[in-house]
């Protein structure tokens, strides 16, 4: 079995450590962005008290009769907002939709002069007040781990610490809140549906609350699957497509996907919340050229992030 190392990260020792502290840090997660693509983040911000508080919400959330969550439902939002039923979105280059549902919340603070139609406003959900409050906490205090992530990033890519700020600052960022529903059946299941089909993040990194659950896997160099697994309430951070086109591949976008459990199991429900940290639509995705040498010649044409978010929601199904 091909073992892979996902290390445990302690993001405090970054925002609040010593030079030397902040030094390692900054190589620890470069160094797994190279290598695998994932790592496990501890003092990410978060308390278990909001982490619990969000649970529960979502739980709520997706306990309401279908028919109320398909109020929520606008097929001109192509998904990015409010509620996406079941079977709407499949994986690229899959034929059967994913086992899932979720409910997607954007930027809480658009600059003033951002589109409509790059940021529609976010959905309210009248059945669950709580429900608006405690995501739109969590999107913040995601973000606010994100933005230092990217900090680090940017120091381990000898980029000035602060390239990313404002690329990100009231960026198109999205919190998913996802429910991967209980397989009543599954003797009609068609071979290949999984909950989450085989593929890469688009975004530039994402922050995931909730591997604590089996199911997650990524894929690694040598072509295995290997089950992630975050502890207790660890953050499990990845890298996506736009900054592994940003970096020529120096930081790698590992495939992921979220296996069915084993059928004594199918009735259970299974929970995550992703935030899908993107930078603004503007943001220019062209590889750094210090990414660029003989070795490792630029394989990306250049595009922006709004170019290249549009595309995939294209390949994905949720845009037309
Ligand atoms: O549910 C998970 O653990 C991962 C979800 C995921 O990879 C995604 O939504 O992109
Ligand atoms: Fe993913």
């Amino acid at each position: 079995m091909s073992t892979i190392n996902i290390p445990r990260l302690d993001l405090n020792t970054y925002v609040n450590g010593s030079a030397e502290e902040r030094k390692q840090f900054s190589d620890a997660i470069g160094s797994a962005f190279n290598e695998t693509g994932f790592v496990t983040i501890t003092n990410h911000g978060l308390s278990k008290e909001l982490m619990d508080k969000l649970y529960e919400q979502v739980k709520a959330l997706f306990a309401l009769p279908e028919a109320t969550k398909q109020q929520y439902e606008i097929p001109e939002l192509a998904g990015q907002r409010g509620y996406t039923g079941k079977n709407k979105e499949t994986a690229k280059g899959f034929k059967v939709p994913d086992l899932k549902e979720f409910w997607q919340i954007g930027q809480i603070d658009p600059e003033e002069t951002a589109s409509k139609e790059d940021y529609p406003d976010n959905m309210t959900v009248a059945e669950l007040p709580e429900f608006n409050s405690t995501t739109e906490e969590v999107y913040q205090k995601l973000e606010a781990a994100g933005k230092h992530l990217l900090r680090a990033i940017a120091v381990y890519l000898e980029l000035p610490e602060n390239y990313f700020d404002d690329k990100v600052e009231h960026g198109n960022s999205i919190l998913r809140t996802l429910h991967y529903f209980p397989i009543e059946d599954p003797d009609s299941l068609p071979d290949d549906a999984v909950r989450a089909g085989a593929h890469e993040d688009i975004n530039l990194i994402t922050l995931l609350i909730g591997a604590s659950a089996d199911g997650l896997e990524l894929l690694t160099r040598e072509n295995k699957w290997f089950p992630v697994t975050a502890f207790g309430e660890d953050l499990v951070v990845n890298v996506g497509d736009m900054l592994q086109r940003l970096t020529n591949n120096k930081l790698k976008s590992t495939t992921h996907r979220v296996v069915n459990p084993p059928r004594e199991l199918m009735k259970n429900s299974r929970f995550s919340v992703p935030f899908f940290l993107h930078p603004k639509s503007d943001m220019d995705l062209t590889s750094l050229p210090s990414t660029i040498d003989a070795e490792h010649p630029k394989v990306y044409s250049d595009m922006t992030a709004g170019e290249y978010l549009d595309e995939r929601l294209r390949e994905i199904g949720l845009k037309k």
